[in-house]
């Protein structure tokens, strides 16, 4: 029998009273495991610099996973047109990416317009959950589940990614093995960015031809922006300003109090900007895959477990434990969850990642 068994209805009353209140957050039962954690030189040429990590993965099973996930995501009609226009790559696709595609394929026997496709990939079922916090001494924390189909094959090409620049970590990242964006990353002391997936559609439509017109993919934007943003301020104009190929938010965080925010994008801009505002009890930002001036549809309400768990943490209990436990409550966690990130750019070496598999 549970732990409910003796309770009586009294018992049972006040425990539901106590959950509808904010008790303490259920966590789901799942395991999680830390990702490879490797290092990437950018001072090494595009085409070159991810083939020493190719040692820790069996080919058979990249090239089969690749395949998959091509044949699953990208529309028959749009593969037929799209490919040979990819195998053009270098007319307009900006470097690094080009030539780090190009390496990667090269070297695995890959198409190279499939291996564009793989990169372009954005899945409108991929539910995601980002937190941006400022715990009650200003901390801010940032917290990601990632939340993607494949979760059997990507859990295991997912990897924790140092980016070595003059020596140093310049910024740092996580990924899939193969797929050169970045939907989670940090850049040390400055700020930390996750993005989740914006419905709008068929996002195909236009993306192929937004990216012709130069518009680039969300992800390399995060790239970008941890690469080359001096700090959360530019990270955030950045982020918000520069024509990317479908819609998204990026959430951010920084290193000072109030340096939090979401940004809701289109293609050409933002079209909401939400910031931490701790003063009048904004201390978190929920952001999942729905505009946050909207009600999310009851079948996917992520939103209000995850503000429940975080109202029964309360803002001076906030650290990186109690952030990942927030992430940890189902359906905030679910089965389509790959990864979860917790990161603080004030303190760049406590980042952590845990790939998820609920049991
Ligand atoms: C170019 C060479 C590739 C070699 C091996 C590749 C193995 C398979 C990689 C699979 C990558 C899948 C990418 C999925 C990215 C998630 C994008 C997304 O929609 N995120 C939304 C977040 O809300």
């Amino acid at each position: 029998m549970g732990r409910l068994e003796g309770a009586g209805w009294g018992g049972l009353w006040l425990l539901l009273l106590l959950w509808g209140r904010g008790a303490a957050p259920r966590e789901a039962a799942a395991a999680a495991e830390p990702p490879l954690l490797c290092n990437v030189s950018l001072d090494s040429p595009p085409e070159q610099r991810w083939i020493p990590l190719l040692q820790h993965f069996e080919p058979g099973f990249l090239r089969a996973a690749f395949l998959r996930v091509i044949e699953d995501t990208v529309p028959k009609c749009v593969h037929t047109v799209v490919r040979p226009l990819a195998e053009e790559m270098e007319l307009f696709i900006p470097q690094p990416f080009a030539g780090e595609i190009m390496g990667l394929c090269k070297a695995l026997g890959l198409n190279v317009g499939d291996g564009v496709l793989l990169n372009l990939a954005y899945e409108s079922t991929a539910f995601c959950t980002s937190i941006v916090v400022q715990d009650s001494n200003g901390v801010i924390y940032h917290g990601r589940n990632l939340d993607y189909p494949f979760g059997d094959l990507l859990r295991k090409i997912t990897i924790d990614v140092q980016f070595i620049r003059n020596g140093q970590v310049a910024y740092r990242g996580t990924t899939f093995f193969g797929y050169v964006g970045l939907w989670t990353g940090q850049s040390p002391y400055k700020f930390t960015i996750s993005g989740d997936e914006r419905d709008s559609g068929k996002w195909w439509e236009n993306a192929v031809a937004a990216l012709l017109n130069r518009n680039v993919p969300v992800s390399w934007l995060v790239r970008d922006t941890l690469s080359e943003a001096g700090d959360f301020q530019s990270a955030v104009i950045k982020l918000a300003k520069t024509p990317i190929i479908a819609d998204v938010y990026y959430i951010v965080g920084g290193v000072l109090p109030k340096e939090g925010v979401v940004i809701t994008r289109n293609r050409r801009g933002p079209i909401d900007i939400w910031p931490l505002d701790p003063l009048t009890g904004g201390w978190f930002r929920v952001e999942t895959n729905y505009d946050h001036w909207t009600t999310p549809p009851p079948v996917d309400d992520r939103r209000t477990p995850a503000i429940r768990a975080l109202n029964a943490t309360g803002q001076h209990n906030i650290n990186f434990d109690t952030l990942f436990q927030v992430l940890s409550v189902q359906p905030v966690l679910n089965v389509n969850t790959v990864y979860t990130t917790i990161m603080s750019a004030a303190a760049p070496d406590k980042y952590m990642t845990k790939t998820r598999t609920m049991r």
